[in-house]
C-alpha cells in the first residue's frame, strides 16, 4: 500500500489500529463461539449410567445394532448422542440429518475413528475406507476412482453379462443352490473386473477374501471390542487372562496378508509376463502415475486398491441380490408386474440387456426397493468429526464417531410410508420427492462408495434376467401351506439375509431354451 507522505504516519497507526481491532474482534468472537459452543447441549440420548465412565455401555445392544438405534429415534429424535466409556457417538437416523452434515458438511466429517481392532491388530490400514481422511488416503481414492467412475464401470457390463449367463445356467440346473451360484458369480465378476482372474470351482482367493471379509465385518461393529474404545489394550499380550482378541485379531491378520498378497502375486506375475487380461489392475499398472509419482508407492496403492475390491465387492453385491431374492417371495404381486413389464417391453426370444435401462421402470424401481428394503451396511461406515460442530443448537465435539443409521434413516416413516412393505410402486409416483435409496445405501459425503456404479450395474442385471426367466415361490409345507421366510439378517457391519429355502423354476419352456441358447453364444473365454 502507498501512502501520501504527508498523511503516512498518521495512516498507518490508523491501519495498525484497524488491523488490531479486527484481530481482537476476531479472537473475541471466536473465544465466545468457542466457549459458548461448549456450552451447548450435546445430542440427547438414552441416559447414560450414573459409574462414571462407563456411560452407555450397558446400553449398546448385541446384534442388529441398527434396529435398536431405530428404537431410540423415535423417543430421542433423529440426532441422538451415546458415551461409551469417554468416546462419544452420534447416532443420525434421518435424512435430513445426514444429509446436512454428511454431505453438505463432507469437509468436517470425511474422517474414520481410529478402530485399533481392524486396523492396527488385524492389519486392515491397508483398506481406505478405513483409513483417516488424508494424502494418503486421497490418492487411494483416487486411484479406485479412476477405475469405477460411472464411465469405468459401464466399461464393465460385458463381464457382468457373460457371467450373468452363466449364472441363469446354473439356476436352471441347480436351481436349490441358488445361493451358492450368485455367490459364484459375484466372486467371478469382482475377480475378473479387479484382477483379471477366473475363477474356478472352490477358488482358493476366492475363499480368501470371504475369510477375510468376514473377520473384517463382524471386528468392526460400533463397541465389539473393548480395545476400540480403550487403545491402550492393543498392547496387551494374547497369553494375558482375558485377552482373547488378541487370538480373534491375530487370525484376522493372517487373513489380511493372504488377502494383500496372494492374489496381487498372481496378478503381477501375469502382467510382467504380458498375458494380463484387461482390469482394474492391469489398467493401474499401466497407469502408475494416477496414484502416484513415485512408482513403489503407486504400486502399493494398486495392490491395497485390488484387495479393497475384492474384499468388498462380491459380498455386498451377494447381500444386495439376495434381499431382492427375498424379497419376490414377501411380495408375489411386484413378481407378476414386473414380469408383465420385461414382456411388454423386451419381449420373450431374448435376454433383457443393459440397453434396456430406461425403458424398465418397474424392475429400477424394484431395484431401488431392494437397496432400501434392507441395507448391505444398515450403520454405514462410521465417520469422525474432525472439528467442533453445531448442529440445530447441538454441539457435535472434535472426535465424535458419527453414524449414519441408514437401516433407520430407510425406514423413517415420516419419508417412506409403509417402510417395511416391498413396494417398488412408491419410486413410480411422478415427481416422486422420495430420496433415491443409492443415496443412502451407499453413504455420503466424500466417503461415498467409489463401488456403486459397478454394484448398481450387477444388481440390474440379476434383478432384469431372473426375473424374465424364473418363477421366485416359496417352499410349500406338509400342510400345503406357502411357507413366508422371515426377515432375518446376520448381524456385524456387512449383513445378508440368513439362508432360506424358496422355489426357483423356469417360466416355460421357451426360457429354457432362451437361456441354453445364451450359454451356447458366448465365447470360449474372456
Ligand atoms: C450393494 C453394494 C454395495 C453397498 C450397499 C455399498 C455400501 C457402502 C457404504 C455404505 C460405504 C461407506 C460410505 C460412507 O463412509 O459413508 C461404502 C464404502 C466403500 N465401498 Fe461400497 N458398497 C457396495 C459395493 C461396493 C463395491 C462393488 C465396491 C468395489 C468395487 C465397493 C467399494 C467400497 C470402498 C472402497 C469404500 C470405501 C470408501 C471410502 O472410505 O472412501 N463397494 N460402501
Amino acid at each position: 500500500m502507498t501512502l501520501p507522505a504527508s498523511s503516512a504516519p498518521q495512516s498507518l497507526s490508523i491501519w495498525y489500529l484497524e488491523v488490531l481491532l479486527v484481530v481482537l474482534a476476531v479472537s473475541v468472537c471466536t473465544r465466545t463461539f468457542f466457549k459458548r459452543s461448549k456450552s451447548l447441549p450435546l445430542p440427547p440420548g438414552p441416559r447414560p449410567s450414573a459409574i462414571p465412565f462407563v456411560g452407555n455401555i450397558a446400553d449398546m445392544p448385541s446384534s442388529q445394532e441398527w434396529k435398536t438405534f431405530y428404537e431410540w429415534g423415535l423417543v430421542h429424535g433423529p440426532l441422538i448422542k451415546v458415551e461409551i466409556m469417554g468416546q462419544k457417538i452420534c447416532i443420525i437416523n434421518s435424512y435430513q440429518v445426514a444429509n446436512d452434515l454428511l454431505n453438505d458438511r463432507s469437509a468436517i466429517y470425511s474422517d474414520r475413528p481410529a478402530m485399533p481392532m481392524v486396523n492396527d491388530l488385524m492389519d486392515w490400514k491397508f483398506n481406505m475406507g478405513l483409513q483417516p481422511y488424508g494424502t494418503e488416503y486421497k490418492k487411494h481414492r483416487k486411484a479406485f476412482q479412476h477405475g469405477f467412475n460411472r464411465r469405468e464401470s459401464n466399461g464393465y457390463q460385458p463381464v457382468q453379462t457373460r457371467e450373468n449367463t452363466l449364472l441363469l445356467e446354473k439356476l436352471l440346473n441347480d436351481p436349490s443352490n441358488y445361493d451358492h451360484h450368485l455367490r459364484t458369480t459375484t466372486g467371478a465378476i469382482i475377480m475378473m473386473i479387479g484382477l483379471g482372474y477366473p475363477i474356478t470351482e472352490n477358488d482358493e482367493f476366492v475363499r480368501i477374501a470371504e475369510a477375510a471379509q468376514l473377520a473384517m465385518v463382524s471386528a468392526a461393529r460400533p463397541g465389539a471390542y473393548l480395545v476400540d474404545l480403550l487403545p491402550i489394550l492393543k498392547y496387551v499380550p494374547e497369553w494375558f487372562p482375558g485377552a482373547s482378541f488378541q487370538k480373534v485379531a491375530r487370525k484376522g491378520r493372517e487373513l489380511s496378508e493372504e488377502l494383500q498378497n496372494k492374489p496381487f502375486a498372481w496378478a503381477l506375475q501375469q502382467f510382467e509376463e504380458g498375458n494380463a487380461l484387461p482390469s482394474f489392475f492391469k489398467d493401474l499398472m499401466e497407469h502408475k502415475e494416477i496414484a502416484s509419482d513415485d512408482p513403489e508407492e503407486a504400486e502399493h496403492i494398486v495392490k491395497c486398491a485390488t484387495a479393497v475390491m475384492y474384499a468388498t465387492g462380491a459380498d455386498t453385491i451377494l447381500a444386495s441380490t439376495l434381499t431382492f431374492i427375498l424379497a419376490m417371495l414377501h411380495a408375489p404381486h411386484v413378481q407378476k408386474i414386473a414380469q408383465e413389464e420385461l414382456d411388454r417391453v423386451v419381449g420373450t426370444d431374448r435376454l433383457p440387456t443393459y440397453a434396456d435401462q430406461e425403458a424398465l421402470p418397474y424392475i429400477n424401481a424394484i431395484v431401488k426397493e431392494s437397496l432400501r428394503w434392507e441395507l448391505v451396511i444398515p450403520l454405514g461406515v462410521p465417520h469422525r468429526a474432525m472439528q467442533d460442530d453445531v448442529y440445530n443448537g447441538y454441539l457435535i465435539p472434535e472426535g465424535t464417531t458419527v453414524i449414519a443409521n441408514q437401516w433407520g434413516i430407510s425406514h423413517d416413516e415420516t419419508v417412506f410410508s409403509d417402510p417395511f412393505a416391498f413396494r417398488p410402486e412408491r419410486f413410480l409416483v411422478e415427481e416422486s420427492s422420495l430420496p433415491d435409496p443409492s443415496t443412502i445405501a451407499f453413504g455420503w459425503g466424500r466417503r461415498i462408495c467409489p463401488g456403486r456404479f459397478l454394484a448398481e450395474n450387477s444388481l440390474w442385471l440379476h434383478v432384469a434376467t431372473v426375473l424374465a426367466c424364473f418363477n421366485i415361490t416359496p417352499t410349500v409345507g406338509d400342510d400345503g401351506k406357502p411357507i413366508i421366510p422371515p426377515r432375518e439378517y446376520t448381524s456385524g457391519m456387512a449383513s445378508r439375509p440368513l439362508p432360506f429355502p424358496c422355489r426357483i423354476y423356469p417360466r416355460n419352456d421357451s426360457v429354457v431354451d432362451l437361456i441354453k441358447d445364451n450359454v451356447a453364444s458366448l465365447p470360449e473365454s474372456y
